[in-house]
């Protein structure tokens, strides 16, 4: 038998930090929203007790250093499993981008496995599953639109953003997520609005959202990776309603309303950067209906 799970990524519209923790973690507050720009997750069963990972990425590992697998062992012992699984991981999200495209993949495990084996899983004992993962897990279970705030585990939903485009624009280098929070804590940090970016979500107030949109990671990371200012000039120059680097970057994206304006900047960004998207947001509901 085969379950098949979209895996979408996601952004951060407002990401406040508010200091580090005793267990090395940073506190966080964050606004995300899930993208359609997505994996897929498609998960076989295998009669011997084993998992096995494909995936269609070179940099991606295939061993127990794929969140996906981590995710599947967890459910294996949790539940006592005794059968195997291959999960064939579908890569559309780039890797080490700030996109969670990783976090995403073993959200869709866990969803994917609930309904393989049949466990009838609830939303928090999914939650439970995915915080031993990761810290963008949790988040990527349900999606939508929500405040994480904790290590960014716990999750409260939020009314869905105002329709738009979302423009990506991945440069060609990664960053680490871990050495982004180190750098975080040696340099003074701008603080964005979290609670007006909450407000403005609640109102539908697209312009509001856009004139918001904040994270206090994205100058750590602009200090290694020139080219975010350069892309957010370019983009600025192109013209969006709002610009923003993603989690720990380095991908950068703009929110626009208006289709021209999405042509204009994927056509403008195309011949600038290898990497570009143009994608709608992605509805929770897409993603847990069948839990709900
Ligand atoms: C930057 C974001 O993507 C924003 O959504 C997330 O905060 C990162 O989430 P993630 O990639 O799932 O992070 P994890 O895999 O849990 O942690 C990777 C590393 O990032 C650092 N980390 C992560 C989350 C957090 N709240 N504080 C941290 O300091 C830790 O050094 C950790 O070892
Ligand atoms: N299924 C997976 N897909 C992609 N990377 C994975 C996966 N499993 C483990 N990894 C490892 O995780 C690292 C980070 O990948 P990922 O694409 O999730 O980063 P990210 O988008 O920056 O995540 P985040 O926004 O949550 O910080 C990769 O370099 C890779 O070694």
């Amino acid at each position: 038998m085969k379950v098949l799970e979209k895996a979408p990524a996601k952004i951060n519209l407002s990401l406040d930090v508010l200091g580090k923790r005793e267990d090395g973690y940073h506190e966080v507050r964050m606004v995300m929203a899930t993208i359609d720009l997505a994996d897929r997750v498609e998960c076989e069963s295998l009669p011997e007790d084993k998992i096995v990972i494909r995936t269609t990425a070179p940099y991606v590992p295939e061993d127990n250093r794929n969140f996906a697998y981590q995710a599947a062992k967890i459910i294996k012992e949790r539940y006592s499993i005794r059968t195997g699984v291959e999960i064939s991981i579908d890569k559309q999200i780039p890797v080490a981008a700030g996109l969670a495209g990783g976090s995403s993949d073993a959200a869709a495990t866990i969803r994917a496995l609930n309904r393989l084996w049949k466990i009838g899983m609830t939303y928090e004992s999914m939650l439970d599953i995915a915080k031993k993962v990761g810290s963008d897990v949790a988040f990527c279970i349900k999606g939508g639109t929500a405040l994480a705030t904790g290590r960014g585990e716990k999750i409260s939903p939020l009314p869905p953003l105002p329709q738009c485009w979302i423009v990506l624009v991945k440069p060609d280098v990664s960053v680490s997520t871990a050495q982004i929070y180190r750098e975080w804590d040696d340099q003074p940090a701008l603080h964005p609005d979290v609670d007006a970016m909450i407000a403005a979500i609640m109102h539908g107030d697209f312009q509001a959202i856009c004139h918001l949109l904040g994270n206090t990671l994205e100058a750590v990371t602009m200090k290694k990776v020139d080219e975010i200012a350069r892309i957010k000039a370019h983009m600025r120059r192109i013209g969006a309603e709002g610009i923003l680097m993603s989690g720990s970057g380095p991908t950068v994206f703009a929110l626009t309303q208006r289709e021209t304006r999405m042509q204009r900047l994927l056509n403008g960004m195309k011949g600038y950067c290898p990497q570009v998207f143009a994608v709608r947001l992605c509805r929770s509901a897409e993603l847990l209906s069948k839990y709900e």
